[in-house]
């Protein structure tokens, strides 16, 4: 799903309202019809009061974004909902819809009330209410908080009673997911249109509980059309590479991997078993004579080689021209889980990068040989290369994380390199060389576990070589990674899962998706 930004939102809102002739208000009512929804499903699911109707708080701000909370305040009352509504911000800078939508509040027997923090009735108030709507700010916020807004937003966080945020937690910086000053804590965040980056990225997607995007009228052409490169993978975006009926296991990739040293046998082994699970042909496994004969006792499905070694158990130099003669007869390469860090294994891995014209994952140890040889990148421009590395793998490549802007370093860097960059963490970032990014939303803290990465590297693998393209099965990997993550999170909680575990939820995830199968554009 597209991801816009805010200039694009207005954009959007103008085009609609000045060239189509849809009335602001009218869209104003729907997306607080849909904003009212989600209040009065979160205030029927808490206990009921005998004796009294629901209640809700509405917190306006003076633009559009506390004229949703208004109109909110209005659709709640007509649910039979007891409401006060707040205006908190001047009079005289409320906006003319703002205006309309009080108006339209009174000639329904409400009102919108001056915020008086310290009134103690309306603080006791408050703190029976069943749901707090928040209309403070919404992608116009571009200050700090300070004065009532902040203590508003105070009152909201520390009230325990559920709330819903209109369009974007206010305090959040909706192309950033910057708190400026303080933001709140939504449990629910109904957006409009399209989503925002800051739903997503940095504090921002922590503080917008569960997010729900809402269609409110403006024409489709205008959101199709809308040029974002930045997008999130959701359900809907999911699809499999089909199966045809008279395949056989070369249509579904020759894949390679190559890992592995003495103290590190799990990391291929855990590659291997999720690309096999994640539909792979045919997967074959390079690891280190030393261990290859455990790896081989852990490994059914998968075609485990041994190859030379050193002293240290690690691959040695001889090894380099049977390796390139296997990835160059393979579709795909996964290459470092638990190679072990060393210069001759270094050095073994820069040169297969620079001969080999297969496309790669680069993955722990393989990003690791990069470390002051970034230019080996270079020499691939043109061939599929994807890295995925964690922060502190990508510091290590040159990459910049001081600004605290994630989407922004991973783009830089995809761009600069002509690669693939999978910036792995909480909402992983995929980016790609043209600028394109995209944003993770699936997985949970039991995945951060040694092994997780092997596992993703090999689902990867496995997409790339039953014929998706880069672009189609990075973000999409991605995605059923994380999903595979939820599920062991939900059956067996995150302090117990184990990456063993989620491969084997992988099937579960595959299937889930197996009715979305779609023919394959062109790579
Ligand atoms: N027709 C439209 O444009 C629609 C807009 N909608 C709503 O309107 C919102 C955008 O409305 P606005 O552009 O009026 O902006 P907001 O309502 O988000 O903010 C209002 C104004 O507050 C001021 N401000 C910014 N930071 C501040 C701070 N820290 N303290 C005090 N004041 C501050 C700015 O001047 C800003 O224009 C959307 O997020 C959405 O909720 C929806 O009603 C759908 C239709
Ligand atoms: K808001």
């Amino acid at each position: 799903m597209k991801i816009a930004t805010a200039q694009q939102m207005r954009e959007m809102d103008r085009a609609a309202i000045q060239e189509r002739g849809i009335a602001s208000t009218l869209l104003m009512e729907n997306a607080a019809r849909a904003v009212a929804r989600a209040a009065v499903s979160v205030a029927e699911a808490r206990p009921e009061r005998p004796g009294r109707p629901r209640r809700a708080v509405c917190f306006c701000g003076a633009g559009n974004n506390g004229g949703d909370g208004v109109a909110a305040a209005r659709f709640l009352m007509e649910a039979g909902m007891e409401v006060r509504a707040v205006l908190v911000g001047r009079r005289e800078k409320m906006t003319s819809d703002c205006r309309e939508m009080e108006r339209r509040l009174e000639a329904k027997g409400g009102s919108l009330e001056d915020f008086t923090p310290d009134d103690p009735d309306f603080a006791c108030w408050c703190l029976e209410a069943d749901v707090m709507v928040d209309a403070l700010f919404g992608i116009g916020l571009n200050t700090p908080l300070r004065g009532d807004p902040l203590m508003a937003v105070q009152m909201m966080n520390t009230c325990d009673i559920p709330v819903v945020s209109a369009d974007i937690a206010s305090g959040v910086e909706a192309d950033t997911g910057r708190i400026l000053g303080d933001a709140v804590q939504a449990d629910v965040t109904v957006t409009f249109s399209l989503p925002k980056a800051g739903h997503f990225l940095g504090e921002g997607g922590l503080r917008t509980g569960r997010l729900t995007v809402a269609e409110i009228g403006i024409p489709l052409d205008l959101v199709l059309w809308t040029e974002s490169n930045f997008y999130s993978v959701c359900e809907n975006d999911v699809y499999l590479p089909r199966r045809e009926r008279d395949a056989y296991k070369g249509n579904f990739g020759r894949d390679y991997i190559l890992g592995g040293s003495v103290g590190y046998t799990g990391a291929p082994v855990l590659a291997a078993r999720a690309a096999v699970r994640a539909g792979a042909g045919l997967v074959s496994v390079g690891v280190p004579e030393p261990i290859w004969p455990v790896v081989a006792m852990k490994l059914d499905e998968a075609m485990p080689s041994p190859l030379p070694a050193g002293k240290t158990g690690m691959l040695s130099l001889e090894a380099t021209e049977q390796i390139l003669a296997r990835m160059n007869s393979s579709d795909v390469c996964l290459i470092g889980p638990g190679l072990g860090r060393g210069n001759g294994v270094a050095s073994v891995v820069r040169h297969l990068l620079r001969s080999a014209h297969t496309a790669v994952i680069l993955d722990a140890d393989g990003i690791n040989a990069l470390e002051g040889h970034i230019d080996v990148l270079e020499a691939r421009r043109g061939v599929v290369t994807i890295l995925t590395p964690h922060d502190g793998e990508f510091l290590r490549l040159g990459g910049d994380l001081s600004s605290g802007d994630r989407l922004a370093a991973a783009r830089s860097f995809a761009q600069e390199h002509g690669c693939c960059l999978v910036l792995k963490g909480h909402r992983t970032i995929t980016a790609f060389p043209d600028g394109s990014a995209y944003v993770n939303t699936t997985g949970n803290p039991g995945m951060a576990k040694g092994g997780s990465g092997d596992v993703l590297g090999g689902i990867i693998l496995a997409l790339l070589g039953q014929g998706m393209s880069c672009r189609e099965a990075v973000p999409m990997a991605v995605w059923l990674h994380g999903r595979a993550g939820d599920l062991c999170a939900e059956e067996i909680g995150e302090y117990g899962m184990t990456p063993g575990d989620l491969i084997e939820r992988l099937p579960r995830v595959l299937r889930e998706c197996e009715g979305k199968i779609r023919e394959l554009g062109p790579q």
